[in-house]
């Protein structure tokens, strides 16, 4: 498969400095963006700029300074933010799908999933998501609170390879080039360290959200699952492009570790919440030819689970074969069990899927 890169434009790239979206600069980047997604990228975008867009959209009134004036600004800024999206992708034919999300949505390993299969399903159809905080009704228990965080989350999510962080600097500096003239580019990151944590400051803009210190966050975060991040100024020339294929501009964090393995460990938090028995065959899907759970192999089931949570798969010995992020709930694999995947419609009346657990959700014992 094509390779999956995530895109984070932060509020001082979509408004080029000024306190307003900048429709030449954001097309600038929907060009760059058609290029790779004509060479057959998957691509996904992480859009800020809906609060900034909501304060030029109500001219900028006076409002107080709460979490609901945000709410409010994010909730008018979003649908103008997406408008200008629209109408830019659509110069270049390149549909777009708005896809709003929450901390829970990341965290709740139900909607994890949902979110996943929503984000492949569009860039199965070459539907570029454009992706935001759903800000409009994150409080303070379920926001991320800054698009670097969510950006990294959602790389985890889509399985990319690649996270670029797009920002009003040219990277990662050893020291805020705002305050400091004589700061230095850092071309490469093997390792996050404590040195590299704070070098990182705060936001340089009253627009931006977080500064340089959430964008190593992130790059600790995503490249600890295997995602290769890379920090660049969205001002630069066709810099989408030449990122995508490794120029080296920037600042690049290596990924430190192989890409599945790093992943399952973020997925695998919680203890399993019941077991699935399966036959011979699935042993062998399973363990020789490295193959998804399919319902057919799945003998009995032990527990009661939700669709997201972990379970352990062992053969008819007790003999544990994997964990596994499970598809279906206990009651609806207690009805598909045994049965052939194309039935799974016909039996629950709905179905998430031909797999009882995917292969990328799942770790292998033995
Ligand atoms: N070590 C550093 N290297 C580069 N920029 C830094 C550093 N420390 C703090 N910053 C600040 O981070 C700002 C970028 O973050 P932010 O304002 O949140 O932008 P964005 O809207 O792109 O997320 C820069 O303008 C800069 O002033
Ligand atoms: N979700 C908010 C942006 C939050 C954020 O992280 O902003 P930024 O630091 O500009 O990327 C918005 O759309 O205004």
């Amino acid at each position: 498969m094509n390779k999956t890169i995530v895109i984070k434009l932060g509020t001082s790239t979509l408004t080029h400095g000024t306190k307003s979206l900048s429709r030449p600069h954001m097309l600038e980047i929907v060009k760059q963006l058609a290029t790779l997604h004509q060479q057959g990228f998957r691509l996904i975008v992480v859009s800020s700029g809906a609060v900034a867009a909501g304060r030029d959209y109500l001219n900028h009134r006076e409002l107080p300074q709460t979490l609901a004036s945000k709410q409010l600004l994010a909730a008018v800024g979003q649908s103008q933010l997406i408008q200008v999206w629209e109408s830019l992708f659509s110069i270049y034919n390149i549909k777009i799908g708005q896809v709003l999300l929450t901390r829970a949505d990341i965290e709740n390993k139900e909607h994890f999933l949902n979110a996943r299969d929503t984000l492949n399903v569009l860039l199965d159809q070459q539907i570029i998501p454009i992706i935001n905080e759903n800000d409009a009704v994150a409080t303070a228990e379920f926001r991320i609170g800054d698009n670097d965080n969510l950006s990294a989350l959602v790389a985890i999510l889509a399985q990319a390879e690649q996270l670029i962080l797009l920002t009003d600097q040219q990277g990662l500096y050893d020291s805020d080039p705002r305050k400091n003239p004589n700061a230095q580019r850092i071309a490469v990151v093997d390792k996050i360290t404590p040195e590299i944590r704070q070098m990182a400051g705060g936001s340089g803009t009253t627009l931006g959200t977080g500064g340089m210190s959430t964008k190593v966050i992130a790059a600790d975060i995503a490249t600890r699952s295997g995602v290769e991040t890379l920090i660049a100024s969205g001002e630069l020339e066709n810099v989408i492009v030449k990122l995508a294929q490794g120029d080296g501009i920037g600042t690049r964090f290596l990924a430190q570790q192989d890409k599945l393995e790093g992943r399952k460990q973020w997925l695998f938090g919680a203890p399993p919440a019941g077991i699935l028995i399966v036959d011979e065959g699935a042993e062998n899907a399973l363990l020789a030819q490295h193959k998804s759970l399919l319902p057919a192999g799945i003998q009995h089931i032990d527990g009661q689970f939700a669709r997201g949570e972990v379970v352990k798969i062992t053969n008819r010995n007790g003999k544990l074969l994997a964990l596994g992020i499970s598809r279906y709930n206990s009651d609806a694999l207690q009805r598909i069990k045994s049965k052939k995947s194309n039935e799974i419609e016909t039996i629950l009346g709905y179905e998430f899927g031909s797999v009882a657990i995917h292969r990328d959700e799942m770790v292998v014992y033995a």
